[in-house]
């Protein structure tokens, strides 16, 4: 089968798994990843983080999201590409459903530039012990990482333990993150 194959039913299989967890294990197990997240130097030594309005029941980050002390940053997908945005209320008319059916902020919100960016919490179906991830397939990620000015910014990915694997079919432009963060904890590329 061609890594391409394998990608597809892999991504497949692991949606599934993940949408046929209940609620209460979700939350559950998304309040846990905030919890390591929330300790962990890189967070807390950050000032703007980019992160993501959770879809197809991925780990809910909404809790950190309170925390008026960082600046947060939400992807908006155009085209091929993601722009980033701070939302300066929490008015529900500064937000719209985008491409996918994925919650993002409108055109007028401010934009975030990649120079004020300190962290990236990156949506995952899975991730590797090498920190490989595999998302939806849209190759948004792999593209604005594979850029210089997003190419050495510290990277988690956030996944449930059931997706973190030892080992995720890879294609030539997959680039591994920097850590992965499960319900676990955080764990450094290897
Ligand atoms: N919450 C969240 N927001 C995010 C992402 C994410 O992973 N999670 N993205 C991270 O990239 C971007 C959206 N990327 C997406 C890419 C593809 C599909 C999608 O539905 N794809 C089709 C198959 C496409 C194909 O194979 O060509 C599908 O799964 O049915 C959804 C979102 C930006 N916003
Ligand atoms: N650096 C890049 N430059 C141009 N195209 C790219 C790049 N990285 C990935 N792509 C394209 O994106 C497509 C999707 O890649 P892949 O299946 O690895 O996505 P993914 O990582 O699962 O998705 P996403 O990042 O949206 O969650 C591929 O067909 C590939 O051609």
């Amino acid at each position: 089968m061609s890594e391409k194959a394998k990608k597809i039913e892999l991504r497949h299989s692991l949606l599934k798994k993940r949408t046929q967890m209940s609620v209460t294990e979700w939350r559950e197990k998304s309040d846990r990843i905030c919890t390591h997240l929330q300790v962990s130097p890189l967070f807390t030594q950050a000032k703007t983080i980019l992160l993501y309005f959770s879809f197809r029941q991925e780990a809910d980050l909404s809790p950190l999201f309170a925390n008026s002390h960082y600046r947060w940053g939400f992807p908006r997908c155009l085209g091929k590409n993601m722009f980033w945005h701070s939302l300066e209320t929490q008015n529900s008319s500064s937000l719209q459903v985008g491409t996918y059916g994925i919650i993002e902020p409108n055109p007028d919100n401010q934009v975030i530039q990649p120079c004020e960016v300190d962290l990236i919490l990156v949506p995952s179906v899975a991730c590797d012990s090498q920190c490989f991830r595999l998302g939806y397939g849209g190759g948004y990620y792999d593209r604005m990482l594979s850029l210089p000015e997003w190419n050495l910014k510290p990277t988690i990915g956030i996944v449930f333990e059931f997706a973190y694997l030892p080992e995720l079919p890879i294609q030539g432009w997959d680039k591994p993150l920097q850590n992965v963060c499960t319900e676990n904890g955080i764990k450094p590329k290897i």
